[in-house]
């Protein structure tokens, strides 16, 4: 049964606005959707629908001066709207895992691995650096990077696009989010690499309970992936529905027409 508690983060009538010159913009309209322990939700839409928007309000990492985030976003019952800089630098990281689609972004060019994976651990937990050290070599091996020990004398450069993606992903395993947003999380990566990212956040889902937020335009991703999928169209979401229902009956011409327009490998088709 679905009960308050279930429902880890609630977004209603969001809506984001930016200031040009001489007036504002909106770049998302009247989003509403839910994330529920344990399960994942897909947010599909062509490139500039609004995704990294809406991700970045939930975040709070849109630029205060220049954008105005209207709404409610809560967390475990906590509104972030508005919340202030120190509050927001703890709950991320720790409550909410961002993965995203440049890993090179997420780190600091001039630190190590290991310095900046233990001191995530670190300000997230009460650990010591040994423990944190200890806790990084066991999450690091669980995501199968080899030889974590060396990894973590490492700076983000010496690691390939992929590699930097798990690192991201076995720092999540061990701050143990409420939420992970993964923003184009495969995009970046070749074939084998996306498997083994997704296999990853799969299993942090279901070990930890933690609630997914995917954002892809890979339909392919999200159908194996998500439980629920929400379309989103010129900042608004114009479709939500269970991704058996999304897929094989969809209402929305838009959706529609995305679904159309996704690649199909025919049975007979020969692959090299
Ligand atoms: N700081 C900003 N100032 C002005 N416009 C912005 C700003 N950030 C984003 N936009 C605009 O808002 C719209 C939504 O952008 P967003 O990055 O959320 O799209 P997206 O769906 O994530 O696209 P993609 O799949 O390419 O990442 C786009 O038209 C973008 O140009």
């Amino acid at each position: 049964m679905e009960t308050e508690q279930s429902k880890v983060l609630q977004v209603k009538d969001l809506h984001v606005k930016v200031k040009t010159k001489n007036s504002e913009m909106s770049l998302v309209q009247n989003v509403n959707f839910e994330l529920k322990r344990g399960s994942v939700l897909g947010l599909v839409g062509e490139s500039g629908c609004g995704k990294t928007v809406t991700s970045m309000s939930i975040l709070q990492l849109l630029n205060r001066k220049t954008s105005t985030i209207e709404g409610s976003i809560t967390l475990q019952g906590r509104e972030l709207n508005g919340l202030g800089d120190k509050d927001m630098r703890n709950i991320r990281g720790k409550d909410i895992a961002f993965i995203m689609q440049n890993p090179m972004n997420a780190f600091t060019p001039v630190f190590t691995i290991g310095h900046q994976f233990v001191e995530t651990i670190r300000s997230h937990t009460n650990c010591h650096k040994k423990q944190a050290i200890e806790l990084a070599i066991e999450a690091m091996n669980s995501v199968n990077l080899p030889d974590p020990a060396k990894l973590l004398k490492s700076y983000p450069f010496q690691l390939s696009g992929g590699m930097l993606q798990r690192v991201m992903i076995a720092i999540a395993a061990c701050t143990h989010p409420a939420v992970i947003i993964a923003d184009e999380p495969t995009t970046a990566l070749d074939v084998k690499n996306q498997k083994t990212v997704l296999h990853h956040l799969d299993a942090i889902r279901s070990k930890y309970g933690s609630a997914i937020l995917l954002i892809s335009h890979d339909l392919g991703v999200i159908s194996e992936m998500a439980d629920d999928v929400a379309v989103m169209q010129n900042g608004r979401i114009v479709e939500k529905a269970d991704v058996f229902q999304l897929f094989d009956e969809p209402q929305h011409e838009y959706t529609k027409k995305l679904l159309q327009a996704r690649p199909l490998l025919h049975v007979n088709e020969t692959v090299i």
